[in-house]
């Protein structure tokens, strides 16, 4: 599905709305709200809005338990950590219990943590085949999602719920959810923006299938729905709207 808005500040608040619903779905149907954030600009007027009214009383953070879809490998100090994006701008400001929250950094290798996380979600979920109830992703102006870039290894794992590896042109290791398994979600939200991204955007919906240079493509869920939420300029190439 794909649902277009006027500018960041509706699209934001649709978000909200998806996240404050599935959390309260998910609450009632199993007492536990599972959700896997993501990094880079595009969440972060979510993120704030939802340490606000009606989202900061209504949302049931005590049973809510917080995973990343993706990391840069560095310190949760770090300005280019996804994890410390989310404290400032919201992880902080809801009463989450601490223990329920698991950024992807320790301090160990990171291939050795990607075994860790994936432990880490096996024991969550119980089930083989079970998934997050919503996953946030954003996805960049090369078509990449997570951190599922154009041209990777990473892109061809089939058993692995996480991966790290060494992304050679950002100079840093990365650690990922692997499509895969994202694709074990009953919820996925792509929060995509502005109109660098429109080109990508239009590659990855109405282009050919050609995942090896736009990962996104690889985001198709077995049994849950994607909801790609976008704004007018991001939208501009698509001929399909709905
Ligand atoms: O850590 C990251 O960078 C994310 O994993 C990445 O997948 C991001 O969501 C896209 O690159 C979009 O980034 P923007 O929201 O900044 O455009």
């Amino acid at each position: 599905m794909i649902r277009v808005f006027t500018n960041l500040e509706e699209l934001s608040q649709a978000a909200a709305e998806i996240f404050r619903q599935t959390a309260l779905e998910a609450v009632k149907a199993k007492n536990k709200f599972t959700v896997a954030l993501t990094g880079g600009s595009s969440p972060e007027k979510l993120y704030r809005l939802l340490t606000q009214s009606p989202y900061r009383e209504e949302i049931p953070w005590q049973q809510t338990y917080v995973f990343w879809g993706d990391e840069r490998w560095v310190p949760l100090t770090d300005e280019r950590s996804n994890a410390k994006m989310a404290f400032d701008t919201l992880l902080k400001n809801v009463p989450i219990p601490p223990a329920q929250i698991y950024p992807m950094w320790g301090e160990v290798a990171p291939e050795q943590y990607a075994q860790q996380y994936e432990d880490l979600l096996r024991n969550h979920f119980h089930e083989p085949n079970a998934g997050f109830d919503l996953i946030l992703l954003g996805m960049g102006d090369d078509g990449h999602t997570a951190s599922l870039f154009p041209g990777t290894a990473v892109l061809h794992e089939k058993e692995r719920w996480v991966q790290a590896y060494y992304l050679e042109p950002q100079q840093m290791h990365r650690i990922t959810l692997t499509a895969p398994f994202i694709n074990q979600a009953n919820k996925i939200a792509f929060l995509t923006y502005g109109g660098k991204k429109s080109n990508a955007l239009y590659e990855v919906l109405e282009g050919e299938h050609n995942p090896e240079k736009y990962p996104a493509q690889l985001i198709q869920p077995q049994k849950g729905e994607t909801i790609w939420m976008v704004d007018e300029a991001a939208a501009d190439r698509l001929t399909n709207k709905n």
